[in-house]
């Protein structure tokens, strides 16, 4: 039997609804990316991000509103750019800190992620949501601030989801073996590479998802069904 030491979860459609993150994240930022790259363009980070955007696409030279209409673009893709998560990142922050919105968290989640820490275990954040944006999002949510709960936080410049060396980087980072580390996600493909690194795998299918017969990883409708 494999002991794990470790937890490793994604955040949306695991710990959380899409549609938090797609009905209220997203538009939010849609609406003030404009105002705020006006504002705050001309700071070193946001500079940063704009240049890193911008030669993603292949457009370094362009004007900057050109750049504004990418990543308008790719809000409404959803696309997993880590210049854009990071930019999402820092309009969260206001909509948080203003208290117009939590970070939803499904029920069961908060307890058991109390029970997790309390048996020893240590656990850990991995989405393609910038680190600050994750620390937000636990910091905010609707279950109070979790960020106690986590011993630390990876998203994508640890590198993309669904390949399998950002589960290696993030073992070597932790300091276990890939065997001892269970990574929860709703995304098969996610799944998928993670346990090419030799993760153990959970994957999450919140109601109403249908429940494959034959399903490629261990199955799990809620955390309560987890059992590490
Ligand atoms: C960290 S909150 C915003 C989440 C986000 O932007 C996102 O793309 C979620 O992706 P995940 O990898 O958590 O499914
Ligand atoms: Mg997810």
């Amino acid at each position: 039997m494999t002991v794990i030491r470790a937890i490793v979860t994604d955040i949306e459609g695991t710990t959380s609804s899409i549609s938090f993150v797609k009905d209220v994240l997203f538009p939010y930022a849609y609406e003030r990316l404009p105002a705020f790259i006006e504002t705050h363009g001309d700071t070193p980070e946001v500079r940063h991000w704009l240049h890193e955007a911008a030669k993603e696409a292949g457009i370094v030279e362009a004007p900057r509103q050109e750049v504004i209409e990418l990543l308008l673009r790719w809000i409404k893709e959803d696309r997993k750019s880590t210049a854009l998560k990071a930019l999402q990142g820092m309009i969260w922050q206001e909509g948080y800190a203003s208290g117009e919105y939590q970070a939803h968290v499904y029920p069961e989640v908060s307890a058991k992620l109390h029970a997790w820490r309390g048996e020893g275990m240590h656990l850990y954040v991995y989405s393609s949501g910038s680190v600050p944006a994750q620390k937000l999002f636990f910091r905010y949510s609707e279950a109070g601030d979790l960020t106690p709960m986590f011993s630390g936080y990876f998203d994508t410049e640890t590198g993309p989801k669904r390949e399998r060396h950002s589960y290696e980087r993030i073992a070597e980072a932790i300091g276990e073996q890939p065997a001892h580390i269970l990574f929860l996600s709703d995304i098969v493909e996610e799944l998928d590479a993670a346990r090419e690194a030799g993760f153990s795998t959970g994957w999450l299918l919140r109601e109403p998802l249908d429940m494959p017969a034959a399903p490629r990883h261990p199955a799990h409708r809620t955390f309560d069904d987890i059992t590490p």
